[in-house]
């Protein structure tokens, strides 16, 4: 393991439902949530351990019309990290089309461990920069609630910019059986990939929302649906100065404030 599990910083969730921080959740969710004139911005970032259901959950946030900031935008074709990629292991990284083939990078990373540390330095800079660029794109459309996907997200401390941190948990059981099940991998290499990240229980003690992924996809989605109901609830002040249309009021205020005091002053 990476770290040590650390006492529970957050410590406030319960299974698919958040500790209410700011007040009653809404009473239904609301397919609205993404609609700029509501005036608000939540950040919410999406984790969890290696095929606990990330991209499952990611797809009923989707399907939910939140838009999703996917940290895998990084390393796509010609971008930075893409270069750096190529520049460390090589053209023989490379697919036909020039994307970077994943499953031998992730052969590579996940068997020699300098090797992911290699990867993870030259792609912390591009992974928080791609995210940030494209957190600004939807803040500047006026979107009021974002999900980031970021795998690891507690292991480059980007869990301290989203509040509320979604955790999907499986358990150890049957998150191996998935991965060996989707990735057509053995015991030891899944296990490996299990053991490059921060145990799943620590984030989950971490968590402001727990999803538990263990059962049938109907159990996630009726979980989801509480998720959502939190999610997008209404905001607190300090969301709401942090949207677009508010800090654009910041800025008209204090405009109108300085022109007032300058007349007055006159
Ligand atoms: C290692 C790569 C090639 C594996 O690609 P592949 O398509 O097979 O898997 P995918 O990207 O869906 O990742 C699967 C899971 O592996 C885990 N994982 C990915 N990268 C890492 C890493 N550097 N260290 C530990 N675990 C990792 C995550 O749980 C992720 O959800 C790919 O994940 C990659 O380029 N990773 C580097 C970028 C990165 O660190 N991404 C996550 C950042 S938040
Ligand atoms: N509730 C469920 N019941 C059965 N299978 C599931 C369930 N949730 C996810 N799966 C399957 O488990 C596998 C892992 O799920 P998913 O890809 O969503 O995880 P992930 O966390 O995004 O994985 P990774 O971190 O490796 O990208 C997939 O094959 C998916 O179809």
């Amino acid at each position: 393991r990476l770290r040590d599990p650390a006492p529970a910083r957050r410590g406030r969730q319960t299974r698919g439902v958040a500790a209410p921080r700011r007040g009653p959740p809404a009473s239904a969710p609301r397919a609205d949530a993404t609609r700029p004139r509501d005036l608000k911005m939540r950040l919410v970032g999406l984790t969890g351990g290696i095929a606990s259901g990330k991209s499952t959950v990611s797809g009923l946030f989707k399907s939910a019309g939140v838009p999703v900031v996917d940290a895998d935008v990084v390393a796509r074709k010609g971008t930075g990290g893409w270069k750096k990629i190529v520049k460390a292991f090589g053209n023989g990284i490379l697919l036909e089309n020039g994307e970077i083939d994943r499953a031998q990078l992730g052969q590579i990373v996940f068997s020699d461990p300098e090797k992911r540390k290699l990867l993870n330095r030259l792609l912390a800079p591009h992974i928080s920069c791609g995210i940030f660029w494209e957190i600004l794109k939807l803040w500047v459309k006026g979107c009021l609630v974002i999900v980031v996907d970021i795998p690891l997200l507690f292991e480059t401390k980007m869990d301290r910019w989203t509040d509320p941190v979604v955790v999907v948990w499986v358990d150890p059981k049957t998150q191996i059986e998935r991965l060996m099940s989707r990735d057509g991998c053995g015991q030891e290499q899944a296990q490996s990939r299990i053991d490059a990240q921060l145990a799943l229980d620590w984030k989950k003690s971490e968590a402001d929302i727990v999803i538990d992924n263990s059962g049938s996809l109907d159990d996630t989605k009726e979980q989801f649906q509480e998720v959502l109901k939190q999610v997008s609830a209404p905001l607190t002040w300090k969301e709401r100065m942090m949207s677009r249309d508010g800090l654009l009021s910041i800025v008209v205020c204090t405009a109108a404030g300085v022109l007032l005091a300058q007349k007055n002053l006159l």
